[in-house]
């Protein structure tokens, strides 16, 4: 719940605050930037203000505003505040109106920090604040303090002419702010785990080029379909990037591959879509791909497959779900908004051969293969079609 009065925002980071000065400060820039966008994109009016370690939005429209931020990727924590000034009956009257609102019972503490110069230290904030707290809600409830698991807390920030006060630190994603890596494609088919893959990447920094490869009459239009639904979700996190999806048809190489190849049929399939993968990464100066496997969870996923696979490509291949169960990927999906899209049953399955190998060999893969198979890629990848969507195209 929000704190009465509210008007401003906290943003906390987390790995950022690892780096060394002079890149901190970079990449707290980046997120301002990012921050603005986002709030920009989600209509929400705010003006961002950034001080060493810590970013605020200024804004007459808290909730939304930390509904946005917290979607920003670098944002660790996020906290709607009330800022008063940094005296003590500006504090205390703040958290006596605080309490009024919030306070419905239980047990609470006031946790207070402080920097600047003050005339009272933070162990006084939280005494003082205690007092205040317990004065304008005894008369209801009975307030009881506990330091260390206290139902209600009470969040006090002194910082130099300012105090905020607030109740709740919501979590953002974390990681940093996009763009501060290079980009990847990230082959996305719209199942449950490619969507968590691409999002994982941007987590970290890097911009994603959305790549799927449209199976033709071994897909369908729900499988195209779901693959830019989730592109879509996924573009809300990144409101500035271009996220429009790149579309290569490989149909007719499928019926071919389906026709000419067993046992190892969908570890040529992945050959040949990671060539593709890299000639669009080549294109976007895109510096790696990323997909969403993850060790065993198919039989083209094991260790010794992967190995056989990757051969295929000078282009590396992050696979950021490598050691996840598919529980916690589903559990990821959820919180990221993309597994609805994700759950229309279609696509590779119907590819794959009875029984398949799971411990090819690079000379097996390729004794298999047509000679030519990294042609085809390459003339596939030549009709790369670059699909406009309404909310995917990105403003800078
Ligand atoms: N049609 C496609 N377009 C783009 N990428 C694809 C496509 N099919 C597979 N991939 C990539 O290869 C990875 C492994 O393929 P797999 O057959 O396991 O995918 P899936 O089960 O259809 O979807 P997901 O892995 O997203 O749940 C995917 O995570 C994705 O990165």
């Amino acid at each position: 719940m929000t704190v009465p009065g509210a008007d401003v925002v906290l943003l906390r980071h987390g790995d950022i605050g690892v780096k060394s000065a002079h890149v901190q400060a970079a990449m707290e820039g980046h997120l301002a930037e990012r921050v603005a966008a986002m709030l920009d994109a989600r209509g929400v009016e705010g003006r961002v203000e950034h001080e060493w370690g810590r970013l605020f939005v200024r804004t007459d429209e808290p909730e939304g505003a930390t509904d946005a931020v917290t979607d920003v990727f670098g944002v660790h924590t996020a906290s709607p505040a009330r800022a008063v000034p940094a005296r003590m009956d500006a504090i205390t009257d703040a958290l006596a109106a605080t309490a009024r609102t919030v306070y419905d019972g239980g047990t609470f503490a006031v946790e207070a920090r402080r920097t600047g110069d003050h005339d009272f230290t933070s162990h006084d904030v939280g005494h003082e604040g205690g007092d205040a707290i317990w004065r304008a809600v005894s008369d209801d409830v009975d307030p009881v303090v506990d330091l260390d698991d206290p139902d209600h807390r009470f969040f006090v920030e002194v910082r130099d002419e300012e105090a905020f006060v607030f109740v709740e630190k919501r979590d953002g994603p974390g990681g940093f702010p996009v763009g501060t890596q290079a980009p990847l494609v990230a082959l996305i088919s719209g199942g449950i785990d490619s969507p968590v893959a691409g999002w994982q990447a941007m987590r970290r920094g890097a911009p994603i080029v959305p790549l799927y490869l449209d199976l033709g009459a071994y897909g369908g239009v729900d499988h195209r379909e779901r693959a830019f639904a989730t592109i879509d979700t996924l573009a809300q996190y990144v409101p500035t990037q271009d996220m429009r999806p790149r579309v290569v048809q490989v149909g007719e190489y499928v019926d071919r591959l389906v026709d000419a190849i067993d046992s190892t049929r969908m570890l040529s399939y992945r050959r040949f879509m990671y060539r593709i993968a890299e000639h669009v990464a080549d294109t976007v100066d895109a510096a790696g791909i990323v997909t969403g496997e993850a060790l065993g969870q198919k039989s083209s996923q094991t260790v010794r497959n992967l190995n056989a696979v990757d051969r295929a490509t000078r282009v590396p291949i992050h696979r950021p779900l490598l050691t996840r169960d598919k529980q916690e990927i589903i559990a990821a999906a959820r919180r990221i908004g993309t597994y609805n899209d994700a759950t229309i049953d279609a696509g590779c399955q119907r590819v794959a051969p009875d029984k398949p190998a799971t411990r090819a060999t690079v000379a097996a893969v390729e004794a298999a293969e047509p000679a030519d198979l990294f042609e085809w890629a390459a003339d596939a990848a030549a009709s790369v079609e670059v699909v406009e969507r309404s909310r995917t195209e990105g403003s800078s």
